[in-house]
């Protein structure tokens, strides 16, 4: 965790290919610890594809992307957490599994499953499957994730889609507290985070 005040994150002139289809290009940030960066852009700009791009989930066309300050036998990936739109569940896994599942996967503990599930008042559907949950409890048992083990960079598309009113602020302030110890959040969004992003990248020319 202490790693993380020397972080920075730099993408220079990236482009990203889906499909055969230019879908952006010539896109550069740097975002150091504590900083978060909103990135917002209509329906279909690439959002979604730059944060897939940078978790190194879909490869850039071009451009060139890094990870300052990071721990040196990781690669910048395993510095990250990427929460897509779809929200990564089995459905046929009770609640805890989920998390348990992620806990392990990941490495690096930090909270046991009652507290993180706590930190988004789920604790009470531990035992339920994950199919049988609302799409604002799949996602709040989604965010969970990033609370059970510490990655710096979170990579966070639409993260406040579902949530109730109340759920969106607890979520603003779990994202104050990361930023405060040193985390990088890039967050797509359509609205408002909740929090003053530290800069604002647009995809698409909006
Ligand atoms: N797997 C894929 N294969 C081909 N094209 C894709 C693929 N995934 C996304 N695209 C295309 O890439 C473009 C950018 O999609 P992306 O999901 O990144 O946009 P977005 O800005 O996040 O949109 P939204 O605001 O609607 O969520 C779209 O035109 C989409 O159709």
């Amino acid at each position: 965790m202490s790693t993380a005040h020397a972080l920075r994150l730099i993408a220079e002139s990236l482009a990203c290919e889906r499909g055969g289809r230019l879908v952006f290009e010539d896109i550069g940030f740097s975002a150091g610890a504590g900083e978060l960066v909103a990135v917002i852009g209509r329906n279909g700009a690439g959002k979604s594809s730059l944060l897939r791009v940078v978790a190194g989930l879909v490869p850039k066309t071009s451009g060139t992307l890094s990870l300052e300050g990071g721990e040196a036998e990781k690669s910048a990936p395993e510095h990250m957490y990427y929460c897509g739109h779809s929200d990564a569940l089995k459905p046929s896994l009770s609640v805890r599994e989920n998390l348990s599942f992620w806990r392990s996967y990941y490495g690096d503990i930090r909270l046991d499953i009652a507290e993180a599930l706590d930190l988004f008042a789920i604790e009470h559907l531990a035992d339920l499957p994950a199919a049988y949950l609302s799409a604002g409890q799949k996602r709040r048992l989604s965010l969970c994730r990033l609370f059970v083990s510490w990655r710096p960079v979170w990579l966070l598309d639409e993260p406040t889609s579902a949530l109730d009113v109340a759920t969106q602020a607890r979520l603003a302030e779990l994202m104050r507290k990361h930023l405060d110890e040193g985390g990088i959040i890039l967050a797509a969004t359509h609205g408002d985070l909740g929090l003053p992003p530290s800069q604002t990248l647009t995809i698409g020319g909006a």
